[in-house]
C-alpha cells in the first residue's frame, strides 16, 4: 500500500533529511519540507504482485520438484548462470518487488533494486572464490554452466568474472572487492548510515551533539535549542572520515548582548561585526590594467581608499508563508467604531495634558563610525574592471570604462559600449560577469539616468555600515526644510541622501524578512525625532509584530500608544479618517486649501492652533490585511487619494510583497516605494512594477523610488542600533513623557459615545456601523417602563456601562429618547403605542 505521509528516514549517505533543522532562526523553525509524494500506480503494485508470486514459484522450485518443467527449466537456468548464488534470487525479487510496489516513489528505491540485482552477481563470484573450483579449460560456458546446476560454483556468470578479475586483482584483491561491495550493498539496502555503523564500532568517536534530534519526527514543531560548545570536529574519527563540519554556531553572549538574531559567516564569524581591516594591497611594480583603467584610478584615488572591511552580507533565505497569529481574529466594523472610539478619547485626553517645551536629543547619543584606518583597495577595483571589459569582450562587446563610483555596498563601473553594441547585450551577460568577478550577482543600469554610460554594481567584498549619525550631521538634512525630513542612506557615490515624506506623500517599504525594513522605520522614526518637535510632528504606530516599535510608547510625539492589535489598529486608520475630515473643514472654514496655509494663517492668530502633520505608520501591512483586508485596504485608499493636503501621511512596511497584500489599488494609491532585498523578481515587481530588488544584498541594501522619478536609486540605507532607538527615547522621554491612562476605557468608550458631532454616535447604524443586538430590547424596555437611565438598561438587559450608554445615543438618535440633560433623566419621546405601530411598519416595508 502506498504510503502517503513521509517519514523522515536517513539516507544512506546520511544526509537526507528531509526536515529543515529546527535550529537557528525562529522562523526556520516552523519551516518543515513535506516530500511530496505521488501514489503508486495500479499497473506497478500489479507488477509487484506478480514477481512476488514468480519468486514463490521459483523458491518452490529450487528446493522441491513439484513445479513440472517449467519449474525445472527456471531452476536449471538460474542455478546454470549463478551457482549456488541462483538460491538468493527468490528473496531479492521479493525485496524489489516490494521496494518497487510499495515504496517505489521513494528516492533512492531504483538504487535499492540496482543494487540487490548485482548481489546475486557478487555473491556467485565470492562462491567461486571460496569454493575455489577448478577453472575449466574447455568448453568453458557450457562446463560453468553445468557446474552451477550443482550449486557448488559460482555459474556462468561468477565463473567468468572471477576468471578475469583473479587475473587483474588476485585473490586478496577480489576479496577486498568483494567486501566493500557487500557493504555498500548491505548500506544501501537496510537504509543504515554508515556514521551509525561507525557509531557502533566506535561509540566515543562520534560525537552524538550534531544528531539533530527532530530529525526523525516530522513536521513537530522544534524549541530552539541553544547551541553547546562546539567540540573539536577534526578530532572526531567520523567527523574527519565525512568531512561535515558543525554550522558556525552563535555564542551565547553575542546573541545576549545584541538581542538580535546574529547571522556568522561560513568562518563562524558574525556579519554584523567588523572583521579586522585588511592587509593594505602590495603595490603592483607594474600595471597589467589597460592605460584607461589606470588613469582613471590615478585620477580618483582618494575615491577608492576603502574602509576596514566588514564581512559581505548573508544571502537571503526564501521567506516562509506567515501562519495567521493566534492573537488575530476578524475584525468587524463595530469593533472597529470602539477602537476608533478609544483612539479619539485618548488622544484627546492627551491633548489636554500639559506640554513641557520639546528638547531636541543630542547627537552623541548615536553611535558614531569608528573611523579606524583605512585600506586601499584600488588594485581590487582596477581588476574587476578589467575583468568587466574582459569579460564583455569576449563576448564580442567593445566597452571602455568611463568612471567608477564606490558606494558602501556596491561599487558601480560606469562603461561606455564602443559604437553600434546594443545595450541590451550588456544586460544580457550579467550572469557572465557575475560568474567571472565571482560575485554574489551583478544588478546593470542602463543607461545610467543622466550619462551616456551603463552602470555595472558589483557588491564590494568589504561592505561598510552606513551609521544613522552621519546622515543626521550632514548638510542635506541639518538643512532640510520639511519637518518629515528623515535619513535614508548613502548613494553609490557615497553621498548622503535624505528622503522628505511631506513630498512623498506616501511610502511603501517592502522586503524580504531581515532585508533592513525595521532598521529603515527606525531611522525614519529617529529622523524626526531629531528634526521635528511634537507640535509639528506626530505619529500613530502600528505595530502587530508587537515587537519592533513598542519602545517608542510615552514619547510625546505619539499620538496614541504604539497599536499592536489589530481591531485597533483598523480603528485607528478610521480615526484617521475622520480626523481628515475634520481637518478639511477647518481648511474651508479659514479658506486655505491645505495644512501650509491653515499653519500659515495660525501662526499669525492667537485663537487658531497650529496643526500637526501626522505620520501613520504601519508595520507589517500584512497582518492587518489578513484580519480585515477589505476595510484596510478601503482606508489606507481614502486615507492616501487625500491625506496629501492635510498633512497626513502613510509609511506602509511588509515583508510579503504579494498581490494579495499590496493590493493594485494601495499601490496605485502609494507612489513612492522603498525596496529591499526580495527573493524573486515576481516580489521586485509587485514592489516596484520592475525588477531589481532580488539582485540586492540585504541589510539594508535598496532601491529607492520616489514620486516622479525617472528610475530607482540603489541606496545603502543608514543603520541604527536598538539600542541607539533606546537611548534616544528615553532622553526624550525623560523631558516629557506622554501617561496614556488605560484603567479608563470603558470611561473613554462612554465619552465617545457622548460626544456630539464627531464621532458621538458612533454606535449606530448612521456611521455605517451595525445595529447593536440589544437595541430592539432596549427600547422596548424603555417605552414600557416609560424611562430612559443607563443604569436601567444595564440592570435589566445585564448590559455594561459603555454599551448601555451608546444604545442610549443610539435611541437619541433615533428620536425614541430625548437629550442629555444633567443630573435629570432622558425623556421618553414615544408611547409603546407608537412603538408597536413603527415596529409592524417596517416588517410591512421588509416584506
Ligand atoms: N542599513 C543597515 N546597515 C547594516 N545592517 C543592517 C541594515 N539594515 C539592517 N541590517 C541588518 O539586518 C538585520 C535585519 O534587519 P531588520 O530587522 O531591519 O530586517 P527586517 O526586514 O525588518 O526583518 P523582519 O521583516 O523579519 O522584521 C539587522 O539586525 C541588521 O543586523
Amino acid at each position: 500500500m502506498a504510503t502517503k505521509k513521509t517519514t523522515t528516514k536517513k539516507s544512506p549517505a546520511g544526509s537526507g533529511r528531509t526536515k529543515t533543522s529546527a535550529r537557528g532562526t525562529s522562523s526556520r523553525a516552523r519551516t518543515t519540507t513535506r516530500t511530496k509524494e505521488k501514489p503508486i500506480s495500479v499497473a506497478r503494485q500489479v507488477w509487484a504482485l506478480v514477481i512476488i508470486a514468480l519468486a514463490i514459484f521459483i523458491g518452490v522450485s529450487l528446493f522441491f520438484d513439484v513445479t513440472g518443467v517449467f519449474g525445472r527449466f527456471l531452476k536449471e537456468t538460474l542455478l546454470g548462470l549463478f551457482g549456488a548464488a541462483g538460491y538468493l534470487a527468490p528473496v531479492i525479487m521479493i525485496y524489489c518487488a516490494i521496494v518497487s510496489g510499495v515504496w517505489g516513489n521513494k528516492k533512492g528505491s531504483t538504487l535499492k533494486i540496482v543494487v540487490a540485482c548485482c548481489l546475486v552477481v557478487v555473491v556467485s563470484v565470492a562462491v567461486h572464490l571460496f569454493i575455489k573450483t577448478e577453472m575449466p579449460t574447455e568448453n568453458i560456458v557450457k562446463s560453468l554452466f553445468i557446474g552451477g546446476q550443482t550449486a557448488k560454483t559460482g555459474g556462468v556468470v561468477g565463473g567468468l568474472l572471477y576468471s578475469g578479475l583473479v587475473k587483474i586483482f588476485g585473490d586478496i584483491g577480489i576479496g577486498l572487492i568483494l567486501i566493500l561491495l557487500g557493504v555498500i550493498a548491505f548500506v544501501v539496502l537496510s537504509g543504515v548510515t554508515f556514521e551509525e555503523i561507525l557509531r557502533a564500532v566506535f561509540p566515543k568517536e562520534v560525537d552524538t551533539d550534531y544528531e539533530d534530534p527532530e530529525a526523525d519526527a516530522p513536521f513537530v514543531e522544534a524549541p530552539v535549542k541553544e547551541p553547546e560548545p562546539a567540540p573539536d570536529r577534526t578530532s572526531s574519527f567520523a567527523g574527519a572520515l565525512f568531512g561535515r563540519r558543525r554550522p558556525p554556531q552563535v555564542p551565547p553572549e553575542l546573541k545576549k548582548e545584541f538581542d538580535i538574531d546574529v547571522k556568522l559567516d561560513e568562518n563562524g564569524v558574525p556579519v554584523s561585526t567588523p572583521a579586522p581591516a585588511a592587509e593594505p594591497a602590495p603595490a603592483a611594480p607594474v600595471s597589467h590594467f589597460s592605460p584607461d583603467i589606470d588613469s582613471l584610478f590615478n585620477k580618483n584615488k582618494d575615491l577608492f581608499a576603502d574602509k576596514p572591511a566588514e564581512p559581505a552580507p548573508a544571502a537571503l533565505e526564501r521567506e516562509e508563508p506567515l501562519p495567521v497569529p493566534e492573537h488575530m481574529v476578524e475584525v468587524t466594523k463595530k469593533d472597529i467604531i470602539k477602537a476608533q472610539n478609544e483612539i479619539a478619547q485618548t488622544i484627546e485626553q492627551t491633548a489636554e495634558q500639559e506640554k513641557p517645551e520639546y528638547k531636541y536629543p543630542p547627537v552623541i547619543l548615536l553611535n558614531k563610525d569608528a573611523k579606524q584606518g583605512r585600506t586601499d583597495s584600488a588594485e581590487e577595483l582596477k581588476l574587476n574592471a578589467q575583468k568587466i571589459v574582459d569579460t564583455l569582450k569576449s563576448f564580442g562587446v567593445e566597452t571602455k570604462i568611463v568612471d567608477v563610483a564606490k558606494g558602501p555596498t556596491v561599487t558601480r563601473y560606469e562603461l561606455q559600449p564602443s559604437a553600434g553594441v546594443k545595450i541590451s547585450k550588456i544586460t544580457g551577460l550579467a550572469d557572465d560577469i557575475a560568474l567571472n568577478l565571482a560575485a554574489m550577482g551583478v544588478r546593470i543600469e542602463a543607461p545610467i539616468p543622466g550619462k551616456a554610460a551603463v552602470g555595472i554594481e558589483v557588491p564590494n567584498k568589504n561592505v561598510s555600515t552606513v551609521y544613522i549619525r552621519e546622515i543626521i550631521e550632514a548638510a542635506s538634512f541639518r538643512d532640510g526644510k520639511s519637518p518629515l525630513t528623515f535619513a535614508l542612506g548613502k548613494n553609490i557615490s557615497g553621498e548622503c541622501v535624505v528622503g522628505d515624506i511631506a513630498k512623498m506623500p506616501h511610502v511603501l517599504i517592502a522586503g524580504a524578512t531581515g532585508s533592513g525594513k525595521s532598521v529603515c522605520l527606525n531611522s525614519l522614526i529617529i529622523s524626526i525625532l531629531y528634526k521635528s518637535s511634537p507640535e509639528e510632528v506626530k505619529f500613530i504606530m502600528v505595530d502587530p509584530k508587537v515587537v519592533e516599535l513598542g519602545a517608542y510608547n510615552g514619547i510625546p510625539h505619539l499620538l496614541i500608544p504604539v497599536v499592536t492589535d489589530p481591531k485597533k489598529a483598523a480603528g485607528a486608520l478610521s480615526w484617521a479618517l475622520g480626523e481628515m475630515a475634520k481637518r478639511y473643514q477647518l481648511f474651508a472654514e479659514k479658506g486655505v486649501r491645505d495644512l501650509n496655509g491653515y499653519n500659515a494663517i495660525a501662526a499669525g492668530d492667537d485663537e487658531t492652533e497650529p496643526l500637526p502633520r501626522i505620520v501613520i505608520i504601519i508595520d507589517e501591512l500584512a497582518d492587518l490585511m489578513m484580519v480585515s483586508p477589505g476595510e484596510v485596504e478601503d482606508s489606507i485608499c481614502r486615507l492616501a487619494q487625500a491625506a496629501r493636503a492635510a498633512g497626513m501621511h502613510l509609511v506602509v512596511a511588509t515583508q510579503r510583497p504579494s498581490v494579495d497584500v499590496i493590493t493594485g489599488i494601495i499601490k496605485a494609491n502609494i507612489p513612492s516605494r522603498i525596496a529591499f532585498s526580495v527573493s524573486s523578481q515576481v516580489d521586485s515587481r509587485t514592489i516596484l512594477d520592475m525588477g531589481g530588488a532580488e539582485k540586492l544584498l540585504g541589510r539594508g541594501d535598496m532601491l529607492y523610488y520616489p514620486v516622479g522619478a525617472a528610475k530607482p536609486v540603489r541606496l545603502q540605507g543608514c543603520f541604527v542600533h536598538d539600542k541607539e532607538v533606546e537611548s534616544v527615547v528615553d532622553f526624550i522621554k525623560k523631558n516629557d513623557t506622554v501617561t496614556y491612562d488605560q484603567t479608563v476605557i470603558d470611561e473613554i468608550e462612554l465619552k465617545a459615545a457622548q460626544t456630539k458631532g464627531g464621532h458621538g454616535k458612533g454606535g449606530g447604524a448612521d456611521e455605517g456601523g451595525e445595529e447593536d443586538e440589544m437595541l430592539q430590547a432596549a427600547i422596548e424596555c424603555v417605552v414600557e417602563t416609560g424611562m430612559a437611565s443607563v443604569s436601567m438598561l444595564q440592570r435589566r438587559l445585564k448590559l455594561g456601562y459603555a454599551r448601555a450608554a451608546r444604545i442610549v445615543d443610539e435611541m437619541e438618535a433615533r428620536g425614541i429618547v430625548g437629550p442629555y440633560e444633567g443630573s435629570k433623566p432622558r425623556q421618553v419621546l414615544i408611547t409603546k403605542l407608537q412603538w408597536q405601530e413603527m415596529t409592524m411598519r417596517k416588517l410591512d416595508e421588509e416584506q
